[in-house]
């Protein structure tokens, strides 16, 4: 295509919202007017189910729930008024507490003010406030937030201790819509030992969000923690941003939710356009569609050219890949659906992986982030008429001109600042793209079994060991790994045996390894 056809694609393309200042082009996805054709009556079924869900119908057939995140940002959309009170309460319990906390007016035993948040949540109670606090917290914010996002002991370790000199003034905040996740139950138990540990009241210091009548939620009730914020069962984790998993954690740094919720709304609202050409997530949905033959054939390599939006790739990861990971569709066959999607940031990633991007595997498609407000201040010229913002600026221009001109297909998004308003929008944007995508390649979005295998096998795991370490403490004598399996009745397990002892004697739980370690048939083992 020559520079006069480009330019001419780039305008009949290019997509722009006055209110939020927000660019999309896709004039870099190779599509044809035929193709665009072609998937007309796809887009028409994908409008008429997200106007469905909107309007409350069971989007989520499987575990038979309405998908309401929309409502959270426009509760007039909601389709009960108990639904609808259930949102504007929970913001004004939100706005309510959050003035207590800033003011003191709630503060913890020991001192005039909460200084910290940790936050302990994973998945869905994790990403979204982390991409929101990377994003918008302020440089000195009136509460610090810090995660622990798994079970891993040196990792709640190394939040802990960076906390240990004002774990007084630490608020946590336990998030977990079902309320029984292992990994912030587990973060939750240790936490509560090191404030136990300390001599502080725990429940002084704790605050769940939760579904109502959770376990968590019976736990925080029945110790009295300082409150409880509710999640609802219509608001999917990894569409959980703009409840009050995200909402609560973002107002208490300082970070204007309702401009982040106007954000969202705006976005909801130009997004809901059942016209192509004229809404951004239609056109994002067809350009996935398009990179990837409509089956995932190619990744999605998210690249912001600002530092802030470092999270947004890990957040779409989740978003995109649990919404669009399916094995089967909605009519039960069996399709393997799904986009990968990875990145960090550009110029840096230039210097790492965009040379197999340039020349390399074909398998992927870029999407880049560009934020024409370089910072809030003017920027000193490094040499004559050129600042570091421009140098970001070229670099962008360049790596997407040089993908394009070797065949490799790229979207660009445009907004003007990186604020709670785009912020909310592009989280808005990104929601409807997966469901209008969700829709034209027939999956149900709003589920995940695949995820409850791994979770299964894990459950199992702990009873096998709970067994072999009964088995060795009743024989008090060396066994072979072989022989420990036959008496755990667990012959079939007999490699999960030999983890399991490995990682117990790394630990000194009470087991001894005589023999080669690396060769597992050489082993003996015993308690101690
Ligand atoms: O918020 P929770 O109920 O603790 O769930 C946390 C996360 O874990 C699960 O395994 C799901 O796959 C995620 O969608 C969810 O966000």
């Amino acid at each position: 295509m020559n520079a006069a056809t480009l330019w001419q694609r780039y305008q009949d393309w290019l997509y722009y919202h006055e209110g939020l200042g927000f660019y999309l082009d896709v004039s870099r996805i190779s599509f044809d007017d035929a193709f665009v054709a072609q998937l007309q009556p796809k887009f028409e079924k994908a409008f008429q189910d997200m106007a469905a869900l909107e309007g409350g119908a069971i989007a989520n057939p499987d575990e038979d729930r309405m998908v309401g995140h929309y409502w959270l940002r426009n509760p007039d959309l909601a389709p009960t008024p108990e639904i609808k009170q259930d949102i504007t309460q929970t913001i004004e319990q939100i706005e309510t507490f959050t003035k207590k906390i800033l003011s003191g007016a709630i503060h913890p035993p020991q001192a005039p003010r909460f200084t910290d948040i940790l936050s302990i949540g994973i998945g869905g109670s994790a990403l979204g406030p982390q991409f929101v606090a990377d994003a918008l917290a302020p440089d000195f914010p009136p509460l610090g937030i810090h995660f622990i996002d798994n079970s891993d002991p040196a990792g709640i370790d190394r939040v802990l201790t960076r906390l240990r000199n004002r774990l007084s003034s630490t608020l946590v905040i336990v998030i977990s819509k079902s309320g029984g996740t292992p990994e912030p139950r587990n973060g939750m138990l240790e936490v509560k030992r090191v404030y136990a540990g300390q001599n502080l009241d725990f429940s002084h210091y704790a605050i769940a969000i939760t579904t109502p009548d959770s376990k968590l939620d019976q736990l925080a009730k029945s110790e009295k923690w300082l409150a409880t914020f509710p999640m609802f069962d219509w608001v999917g984790g990894r569409t959980s941003e703009m409840s009050s998993v995200g909402l609560l954690p973002a107002a208490l740094q300082g970070i204007d939710i309702q401009t982040m919720l106007a954000g969202a709304k705006e976005m909801d609202d130009a997004t809901r356009v059942p016209d192509l050409k004229k809404n951004p997530a239609a056109l994002l949905a067809l350009s996935w569609y398009y990179a990837g033959n409509g089956r995932g054939e190619k990744d999605m390599v998210i690249l912001p050219y600002k530092d802030s939006l470092l999270l947004f790739s890990r957040y779409l990861q989740q978003l995109v890949m649990e919404s669009l990971g399916k094995e089967k569709d909605l009519d039960g066959n069996v399709v393997n659906q799904g986009i990968a999607v990875y990145g960090n940031k550009g110029s840096t990633d230039q210097h790492a992986y965009v040379q197999q991007l340039r020349e390399g595997v074909p398998n992927f498609f870029a999407t880049f982030i560009e934020v024409l407000e370089d910072r809030q201040y003017g920027s000193p010229e490094l040499e004559p008429g050129t600042t570091s913002g421009d140098y970001l600026s070229g670099f962008l221009q360049g790596t997407r001109q040089a993908l394009y001109d070797n065949h490799r297909d790229s979207i660009t998004v445009t907004i003007p600042q990186v604020n709670p308003r785009t912020v909310g929008a592009l989280i808005a944007l990104y929601d409807r793209a997966v469901g209008l995508y969700g829709s034209l390649v027939n999956v149900n979005a709003y589920h995940q079994p695949g995820v409850e295998a791994g979770k299964t096998a894990a459950a199992a795991v702990l009873d096998l060991q709970k067994r072999i370490l009964q088995v060795l403490e009743d024989e008090s004598r060396s066994l072979s790994i072989a022989q420990l399996a036959e008496k755990a009745q667990a012959t079939d397990q007999i490699e999960t045996i030999y983890k399991i002892l490995r990682h117990l004697y790394a630990n000194k739980r009470g087991v001894i390894l005589n023999g080669n370690v690396g060769d597992p048939s050489s082993l003996t083992v015993m308690s101690n």
